[in-house]
């Protein structure tokens, strides 16, 4: 059997309905080759919705695909960074189940993480973007948190949750460092990763879907949990000491917000 040198790893919470199509689509899409090199784990939070049966019936028909059921921890980022820590390959990606990450560019950030250490599925450039039926309030607090982004990276789409990562620079950076918390978990590695400083980041455009089966599990506390790690990554980045430059990037960041809702809505 080829060695593995490909993760893809998703976290799912109540997500049995979408383990199939995405398992599926993914291998498809992956063809022969890169099949044969790949690996497809779930992180799931002991949803007990029948997703464990769901992977060993797939896991039985051939397809490479496990799930880690975790019983003591919850949340998105948590689960993606156990499943990287557990993963296999050398190049990481991940996806959310929900299908709203299309499985089909997943060889495409795969080829293009060969070259880049960190790739990001971003919907801002020419060609794609976001699907028309995604709620309005959804786009309004995922452009105001894109503008907070906007000072860390230079990437085009700081709260995409469809991205790829090279393991060793993972390996480089102490556990301990890293954000679990929420949902931006690509947003804490691309700031905190000791990343090359020439060419750290390619992209890889795709068309954000709508979710078919089961429901987004943003929440109010998501939202909080967001903008205490923001404060972090700006502490992180720019340090504690120079606290009136932090408190004026932040009165500008968030007259700018207030413009975009304003601009959104009117
Ligand atoms: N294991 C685990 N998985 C979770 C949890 N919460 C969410 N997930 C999984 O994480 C994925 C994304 O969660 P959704 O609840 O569907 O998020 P969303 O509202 O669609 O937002 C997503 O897309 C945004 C735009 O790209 C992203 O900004 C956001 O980070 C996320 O990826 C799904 O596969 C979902 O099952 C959790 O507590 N535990």
């Amino acid at each position: 059997m080829a060695a593995i040198e490909n993760s893809v790893i998703v976290p799912a919470y109540h997500e049995k309905l979408n383990i199939k199509p995405l398992t599926t689509r993914l291998f498809a899409a992956l063809g022969n080759e890169f099949s044969k090199t790949t690996e497809l784990i779930f992180v799931d939070d002991n949803s007990q919705d029948g997703s464990v049966e769901e992977v060993d019936k797939l896991h039985k028909n051939g397809y490479n695909v496990r799930i880690i059921v975790r019983t003591d921890e919850r949340g998105l980022s948590s689960a993606v960074l156990r499943g990287f820590y557990e993963a296999k390959g050398e190049y990481l990606v991940c996806m959310d189940a929900d299908l709203q990450h299309p499985p089909e560019s997943v060889p495409q950030l795969l080829e293009k993480l060969r070259n880049y250490p960190f790739v990001l599925g971003t919907r801002y450039a020419p060609g794609v973007g976001i699907d028309k039926d995604w709620p309005l309030h959804r786009r309004i607090i995922s452009n105001g948190a894109r503008c907070l982004a906007k000072p860390l990276t230079s990437a085009s789409d700081p709260m995409s949750g469809f991205f790829g990562l090279q393991k060793k620079y993972l390996l480089e950076a102490p556990k301990d460092s890293l954000n679990a918390e929420g949902f931006k978990v690509a947003l804490d590695l691309m700031v905190k990763l000791p990343l090359p400083p020439k060419d750290p980041i390619g992209e890889v455009p795709f068309s954000f879907g709508v979710r078919t089966e089961g429901e987004s599990k943003l929440s109010g506390k998501v939202i909080v949990q967001y903008l205490v790690q923001l404060k972090e990554l700006y502490i992180y980045r720019f340090g504690a000491a120079n606290l009136l430059t932090f408190i004026v990037i932040w009165s500008v960041l968030i007259m700018y917000l207030l413009f975009v809702i304003y601009s959104s809505l009117f």
